[in-house]
């Protein structure tokens, strides 16, 4: 069913008054299912580090509690070190759970999240006032909440010519009814790709004022971008019904089309028992998983089905072995087309987020992603593979200072030091969008050249590449038996609120047994 944008956020609880009333910045959503995972790994001695970490630390991803799904975040070990293989025995105190076991006549979800693009260039200045309109993305003082709207009106419609430029420039938008007509059909529900290989007549052929341009939907960049999405979550269908996995595969965006809530109601239809939430994002930061966990949570606490459903969360998995295998083989084959590979430097761009996010808000985002740029490096210095390289930001907007070195300066300085040969590597993106194919394929491309630099490459994003597809399935399957209940009525939940969660959570400390 196609949601509009309009009653979206005439009935989206405003987020502005949730963390007002709560007076923190800190979600709830899943807690008991934590802690029933705390109970398996704590009994099971697996991993005492997370069972211990359920209080307000400055780490916001501690803060949110999920991380206690996920051990290995508080370990440089492998989470398959912690995790066992599909029907490979979990010891909890009392008895062997079999992931088979697990599974049993269960009905299994993976909800996929990610951030949703406009459709159209009509979109763009609502899809940017949804965007800008999370406070998980401009971040007032509490006295101010009150302007989260006006200003998230006020800066969509000023930013909107800018972003329609860039959209129009790699293709435009395109009407996108067939996928959410999919999905009332149930086809995204099973996860199949609604790829548009449809013929449009985009936005853009009347921006250039050539009339009746016509391009084909493969160059359609939203139809393209929601088509990887799509893809991928069938990949990941696949690759987990070949590890004995039978799940349905959900996509669900933070802001448009297939907004989260439509995805959630997917999930209801099909009455899904057990759901595990996979952000379609590596590394963790408040403003993309953050947010859409947090819209989630709140979607659970008011949902009677949602409260009971057993689920698990997967906050970020950049450090997972198949995640960065896939990347050295595509940095390597890219490398390769240079006249002299060991000549090159390769610039990791990450998206930005504002200094104050990792600053004062604790965002691990930082910090995982050059973890994950030590992660690719060691393993290709395992390859041989020696080069120098430099992580950088890109994507800053607004006048506030966001993460240091800019890729744009970065770009500029490697010129000025004589760098001839230069290899992008977009870090945070697992699907190709705007921000690999217009500011980093165009707009660095361009800077590149006229800042000396001779030969310019860029690796692709990873997309359905299957070494990481099948990661992404391996990480599901090792979070399943850590999916639990919330088991804590909406009434209890809300009268309760932050408080009962936390004290639910501590009393898990020294809880033993299975879930
Ligand atoms: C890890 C990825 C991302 C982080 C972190 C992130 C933070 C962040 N973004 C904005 C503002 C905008 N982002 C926009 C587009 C956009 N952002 C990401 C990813 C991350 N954002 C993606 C993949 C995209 C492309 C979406 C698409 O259309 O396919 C935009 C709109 C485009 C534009 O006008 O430039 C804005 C605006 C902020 C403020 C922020 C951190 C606080
Ligand atoms: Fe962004």
């Amino acid at each position: 069913m196609m949601m509009n944008c309009g009653a979206m956020n005439a009935t989206t609880p405003s987020s502005a008054s949730w963390s007002a009333s709560h007076g923190s910045k800190i979600p709830m959503l899943l807690p008991r299912a934590i802690c029933s995972t705390h109970r398996m790994c704590c009994g099971s001695g697996v991993h005492v580090d997370a069972c211990v970490s359920t209080n307000v630390s400055r780490n916001a991803k501690d803060s949110m509690i999920w991380s206690g799904t996920s051990p290995s975040l508080y370990s440089k070990q492998p989470i398959n070190k912690f995790l066992l293989p599909l029907r490979a025995s979990v010891a909890s105190t009392s008895q062997d759970v079999t992931i088979a076991s697990l599974i049993g006549r269960e009905k299994i979800g993976v909800l996929l999240l990610n951030l949703g693009g406009p459709e159209t260039l009509e979109d763009v200045q609502p899809f940017l006032f949804n965007l800008f309109a999370d406070p998980d993305i401009i971040r007032l003082p509490r006295l101010f909440r009150f302007l989260q709207k006006p200003l998230a009106q006020f800066i969509s419609v000023t930013r909107a010519p800018k972003s329609k430029e860039g959209y129009a420039s790699i293709g435009g938008g395109s009407p996108l009814r067939h996928i959410t007509d999919a999905q009332d059909q149930n086809t995204v529900a099973d996860g199949k790709p609604v790829p548009c290989y449809e013929t449009h007549t985009h936005p853009m052929s009347i921006l250039l004022g050539i009339g009746l341009f016509i391009l084909p939907g493969v160059f359609c960049f939203n139809c393209y971008f929601l088509s990887i999405v799509f893809f991928q979550a069938e990949e990941l269908r696949k690759s987990l019904w070949e590890k004995q996995v039978p799940a349905r595969v959900y996509v669900g965006m933070r802001y448009w089309h297939p907004f989260t809530e439509e995805a959630i109601q997917q999930i209801k239809r099909d009455r899904i028992t057990k759901l595990v939430v996979l952000p379609l994002y590596p590394q963790f930061s408040i403003s993309t998983s953050g947010s859409s966990l947090r819209l989630l949570e709140r979607i659970f606490r008011e949902d009677e089905y949602l409260v009971s459903m057993q689920h698990t969360v997967i906050p970020s998995w950049y450090q997972r072995e198949g995640y960065i295998k896939a990347l050295a083989n595509l940095i390597g084959k890219e490398l390769e087309t240079f006249d002299h590979p060991e000549q090159v430097v390769i610039c990791f761009s990450a998206h930005g987020v504002p200094l104050a996010y990792v600053e004062e808000a604790g965002d691990p985002y930082k910090a995982e992603m050059e973890e994950c740029i030590d992660l690719i490096m060691e393993e290709l210095e395992k390859r041989k593979i020696m080069n120098a390289y430099t992580l950088a930001y890109q994507s800053r907007v607004g006048p506030v200072e966001w993460l240091k070195p800019y890729t744009d300066e970065t770009i500029i300085e490697l010129g000025k030091r004589g760098v001839k040969c230069l290899l992008a590597v977009p870090i945070s993106f697992v699907s190709e969008h705007i921000e690999t194919l217009e500011e980093i394929d165009v707009e660095y491309k361009e800077l590149a050249l006229k800042s000396g630099i001779e030969k310019w490459g860029r690796v692709p994003a990873l997309g359905c590449e299957p070494t990481f597809i099948s990661d992404l399935a391996d990480a599901v399957i090792e979070s399943l038996p850590y999916v639990g209940a919330m088991a804590v009525s909406n009434i209890e939940a809300r009268q309760f609120g932050i408080f009962a969660v936390f004290s639910s959570t501590r009393q898990c400390r020294g809880a033993t047994g299975s879930v």
